[in-house]
């Protein structure tokens, strides 16, 4: 079946209306290009057509080339078929004009056909941009040489290299749309500027040939090597930015059609990069995460969620507050006394003012936001709500208690959420008799700011609550993935053997600070030492017996985080913790370390290893990983997580593994599951039960599958 289409309707003025229909989002798949070409191949032979006008059907122009199409693009495909031979030389050179209609979205491939137009008129509210850096490509289709020379270089780069879309309204402010219309006169208006341009009235411009905004070469290069620090310094581990870079000053340097051949050439070679390959994973991953069997296939619609409330207004709770009324939940925030009160509701302010101070609010809607806040001591305001989500201190007996009091206080729909990191869901709703309407909502720190939402669900937990959550997230704008009931959910579960592995390898002789370099070099945001002081020893050390009790015999127990606490060193909170840190936070390393150090391996008994002392930064890295896939493939034995792209997503969404290794999975998939496989094997030969691969991954390394295959033999504890 042909992915999507084009047609054409010849008007009675001559206009050509060519609209774009590949549902949802009109993609540029091979098949919508192919019609494309012979719609113009039409249009441009037939002599009642003087211009053309090209539209997208259903209030979205298009949203760039077909992503999953990238694959199946002819290999033998020459360089610059489409953006020279067709776009260049057969619609932008054509005796007659096109005009670019656009409402909704104007993105990548989409933007790029319309900047070939000779004019492009857009509904207000439309989003143009070129992502495609977040795919680990550059712009095709003359997307690098169009751009800087309608927009000016500045501005362009700011699009491409952040990835940034800008509405209609500041296109046309900028000169990349010619005209803002209302939808219902967007195809009528582009059709009379198209008749326009033919009878001499409106220019008939050619992007590729104006230079009137670029500036001279001389600034072009400063501002090119500007860039090119930035990128580097932003995406030191990938190449993508900087190519981009090199085939914008090739166009303004050596001329446009040279930019559009080095342009085409550099983007075949991205496409098969593994970065880009990552990215696109990552990008259908996320997509994927909100699709659960059995549940978002069953026809079930969610219910309206009108007020919500909080228990518990500390780090968590003021943060889900703040993420709640920023989508304009109604927020019901309850506390035990005024102090803790205020102390909750100043945080939500500061929450709030952090979004005016970098322009992301204005100070009328911060009014309008913190009006749908109330603050109160008891239940008399939850009979009306419909979701509550307990984030109250990692203690079973309070929960227990708040979920039995919220049963007597709530109407009988009210969804009971808690926002647990590890405690079993089943014990946390064990007092009450509605326990298909508890569920785990778990928030990532600080949760205004991270964009994962792990959603937990027990065996007695309805469908209609899932689906619920699944809207609520969608709505506070959280990437969410559903999982099951187990200590640390999936989550924070695949992550445990992440600083136990570190701590393993500080006992057996390596540096901390060491460790993190590597880490970071990797793509992490910090290492997992530096990730510890944030996280603070207390709550570290606390939710590492949870993992002590459930997974005994795959823990390593070190003592290093017991020993700094002892001597009052709790992390960044009390200014010291594995590094020390000034009054403005910024760490540094501690010579005095080594005292600390010295003393938990005297207890693990641990002497200095010479293999361990060879590692590689690849080996580090391996080292701290592959248990972490081991995990990771625990889970999904488990059915915990459905799918291993959801693990992909959680591991970068909520853990800050780089987005361009794909998430964890897939970037163990790169490797191949008998290399990492072999790789733990020898070490639990060598070090132990911590490392010994479990089932999952064995059975896929003697079959030479991929660990995102599908396991039939799994228990679902869903
Ligand atoms: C040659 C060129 O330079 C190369 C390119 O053009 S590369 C592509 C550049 N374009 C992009 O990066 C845009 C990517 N898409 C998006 O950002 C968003 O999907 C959007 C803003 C267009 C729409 O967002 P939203 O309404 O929230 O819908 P969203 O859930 O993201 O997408 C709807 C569906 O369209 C699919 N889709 C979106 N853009 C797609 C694309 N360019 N190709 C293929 N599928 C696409 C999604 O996978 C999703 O599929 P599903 O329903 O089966 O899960």
């Amino acid at each position: 079946m042909a992915r999507g289409t084009t047609a054409m309707e010849v008007r009675a003025d001559g206009v050509a209306v060519i609209t774009i229909s590949n549902p949802p989002v009109n993609a540029l798949s091979l098949d919508v290009i192919a019609s494309l070409q012979r719609n113009y191949a039409e249009a441009l032979g037939r002599n009642d057509v003087k211009a053309i006008v090209l539209t997208g059907a259903n209030g979205r122009f298009c949203g760039g080339f077909d992503i999953a199409a990238f694959g199946n693009k002819p290999k033998n495909e020459k360089p610059g078929s489409m953006s020279i031979d067709f776009l260049t030389d057969i619609v932008e050179d054509a005796h007659k004009p096109s005009v670019a209609a656009i409402d909704g979205i104007a993105l990548g491939g989409g933007l790029e056909v319309a900047m070939v137009c000779h004019a492009r008129i857009s509904t207000p509210s439309a989003q143009l941009g070129l992502p495609e850096l977040q795919l680990g490509i550059i712009p095709g289709m003359g997307g690098t040489q169009r751009l800087p020379r309608l927009v000016g270089l500045l501005k362009a780069l700011d699009m491409m290299l952040m990835s940034k879309a800008i509405k209609g309204r500041e296109a046309h402010k900028l000169g990349l749309v010619d005209a803002i219309t209302s939808a219902n006169e967007l195809v009528n208006t582009a059709c009379s500027w198209a008749l326009g341009i033919v009878e001499n009235k409106k220019p008939w411009f050619k992007s590729l040939h104006r230079s009137d905004r670029l500036p001279d070469l001389a600034e072009v290069k400063d501002v090119l090597n500007f860039a090119r620090v930035q990128a580097k310094k932003k995406s030191p581990n990938v190449q993508h930015p900087i190519v981009c870079i090199d085939v914008i000053e090739e166009g303004i340097v050596s001329g446009p059609r040279a930019g559009l051949m080095k342009e085409a050439l550099s983007g075949k070679m991205l496409e098969q990069s593994q970065t880009s390959k990552s990215l696109r994973h990552f990008f259908f991953a996320q997509r994927a995460t909100s699709k659960i069997p059995s549940i978002t296939n069953m026809g079930l619609t969610p219910r309206k969620i009108k007020k919500t409330a909080i228990v518990g207004g500390g780090l968590m709770g003021s943060g889900i507050a703040t993420v709640l009324i920023l989508n304009n939940f109604k927020v019901v925030l309850k506390e035990v006394n005024e102090q803790l009160l205020s102390a909750g509701i100043n945080r939500i302010k500061a929450n709030l003012q952090s979004f005016v101070r970098k322009g992301q609010l204005s100070k009328e809607d911060y009014e309008k936001k913190f009006s749908l806040l109330c603050g109160v001591l008891d239940y008399e305001q939850f009979k009306d709500t419909d979701l509550v989500i307990e984030a109250v201190i990692e203690d079973i007996f309070l929960k227990q208690q708040i979920f039995s009091d919220l049963e007597k206080h709530c109407h009988h729909n009210c969804i009971f959420a808690t926002n647990t990191s590890t405690i079993d869901l089943n014990l946390i709703g064990q007092k009450t008799v509605s326990q298909d309407r508890v569920v785990g909502a778990h928030f990532f720190s600080p949760a205004h700011v991270m964009p994962l939402l792990e959603i937990v669900r027990t065996q007695q937990t309805s469908s209609q609550v899932i689906v619920d959550l699944l809207d609520v997230a969608k709505k506070i704008r959280k990437t969410p993935i559903v999982v099951g009931n187990c200590t640390g959910f999936a989550v924070n579960r695949v992550f445990f053997p992440y600083a136990q592995a570190a701590c393993f390898l500080v006992d057996y002789g390596l540096d901390v600070y060491h460790i993190d370099h590597v880490i970071t070099q990797f793509g992490m945001p910090m290492g997992p030492f530096r990730l510890a002081d944030l996280v603070g020893f207390g709550v570290a050390i606390a939710t590492r017996k949870q993992y002590y009790q459930s997974y005994p015999e795959r823990c390593y127990k070190s003592m290093i985080l017991q020993i700094l606490l002892e001597d009052n060193r709790t992390g960044e909170s009390s200014c010291k913790g594995f590094y020390i840190y000034d009054d403005k936070r910024k760490a540094s390393q501690d010579p005095d370390l080594r005292k600390y150090i010295e003393k938990s391996r005297n207890i693990a008994g641990a002497m200095q290893d010479p293999k361990l002392m060879k590692l590689t930064d690849n080996d580090i890295v391996e080292m701290i990983f592959f248990p972490v896939v081991n995990e990771a493939c625990r889970v999904l034995d488990e059915q915990i997580a459905l799918k291993a792209s959801d693990l992909d997503v959680a591991s970068i969404m909520g853990m800050g593994f780089p987005s361009y290794r794909g998430g964890v999975m897939f970037w163990a998939d790169s490797l191949g599951a008998k290399y990492v496989y072999n790789r733990l094997e020898a070490w639990s030969k060598d070090y132990g039960e911590f490392f010994k691969p479990c089932e999952y991954l064995a059975a896929r390394a003697h079959q030479g599958a991929s660990l995102a295959a599908k396991v039939d033999s799994a228990k679902s504890r869903l």
